[in-house]
């Protein structure tokens, strides 16, 4: 069998993902929406050799210990299940996401993984067979196998529950500007976050009605090419989300001093008539979504409020491709 290589792309929810319906299967309990960006992917490589004792799985040029690699392994599994194949592999992986973006990297890295498994175990999947695979990896990597703007339907079960298009080439004017607050690793990652607020959170269901209600108004604002509308309800559904997380028991936050500073300056921002919204994912960074037209503005006004923010500019991106080798 030859060696596959996939590259995917990040992607940023516009409507989160926060919460399993059912955590073996990864099922959310709300469909969300997202933007694939440009400037951050995965690049896998895997083979399925006959000499392999074990999986060997290696990340940016490290050797994973098995304990980190569980959720590879599941993936990989599933894969050999599917093609019918006992072969351990090969899997090589480097994340082009700069630490320093704080960005998740494991939306493209699960997407890639599932790209470049299946077809060198010998499958030709399609883009929802891959999304259902890729989301048995990490929920929000069901999104990465589409450029552009994509929508992880929940479903109740493997079969209903993927990411299909909403439109893979975005022709108008839209990013989002990263501002990368610190990049320390979270103390609570997004399984956790999320498990946590599922199971204690007394307001939990509501989030899950109004966040189910806030898909049709996004998908239409997107139809629309309208950016404020697409700002709004991603700011709203963020911020909600992130109210969830201090309604749990322990409450917490991933949002700073410095998260609150730069959201205060993007809603002024927008006082003085610009677009610009914010959302934030599990962690003190913010993306502005907002026109690539205003990035001097912005960044200038960020700098003055807070020099040590990082900021990088991140553009509409493609979707899962894979090659041979
Ligand atoms: O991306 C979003 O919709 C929102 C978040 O990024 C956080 F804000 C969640 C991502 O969660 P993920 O890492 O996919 O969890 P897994 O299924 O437990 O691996």
């Amino acid at each position: 069998m030859s060696a596959y290589t996939a590259r995917a792309h990040t992607n940023i929810a516009l409507l989160k993902y926060w919460g399993k319906a059912d955590q073996n299967l990864i099922i959310p309990t709300t469909s969300s929406v997202s933007l694939t960006l440009n400037e951050f992917y995965t690049d896998t490589t895997v083979e399925f050799l006959d000499n392999l004792a074990a999986d060997e799985i290696y990340l940016d040029g490290a050797f994973l210990t098995q304990t980190s690699t569980k959720k590879v392994q599941h993936l990989l599994d599933l894969v050999r299940q599917m093609a019918g194949l006992t072969n351990s592999a090969r899997v090589t992986s480097y994340n082009h996401v700069p630490t320093s973006a704080g960005l998740a990297s494991s939306a493209s890295a699960f997407a890639a993984l599932a790209g470049a498994a299946s077809k060198a175990a010998g499958l030709s999947l399609s883009p929802i067979e891959l999304s259902r695979l890729a989301r048995q990896g990490s929920g929000s990597a069901s999104r990465s196998i589409y450029g552009g703007f994509a929508i992880w339907e929940r479903g109740y079960d493997d079969l209903s529950s993927y990411a299909r298009s909403i439109n893979e080439e975005v022709s108008w004017p839209i990013q989002l500007l990263t501002v990368i607050i610190n990049d320390q690793p979270k103390k609570i990652n997004s399984s956790n976050g999320m498990q946590n607020v599922v199971a204690t959170d007394p307001f939990y269901q509501s989030w899950v009605a109004h966040a189910n209600i806030q898909v049709n108004p996004m998908l239409e604002a997107i139809e629309r090419h309208d950016l404020a509308a697409i700002g709004a309800i991603a700011e709203a559904n963020a911020l909600q989300m992130h109210a969830q997380n201090m309604m749990a028991s322990p409450a917490f936050t991933y949002l700073t001093d410095e998260s609150w500073q730069i959201i205060s300056l993007v809603q002024n921002l927008r006082k003085e008539g610009l677009i610009a919204y914010v959302t934030m994912d599990a962690g003190p960074n913010v993306k502005i979504i907002s026109k690539p037209s205003d990035t001097t503005i912005i960044t200038e006004a960020i700098q003055a409020s807070l020099p040590t923010a990082t900021i990088t500019a991140a553009t509409p991106g493609p979707g899962l491709y894979i090659t041979k080798g």
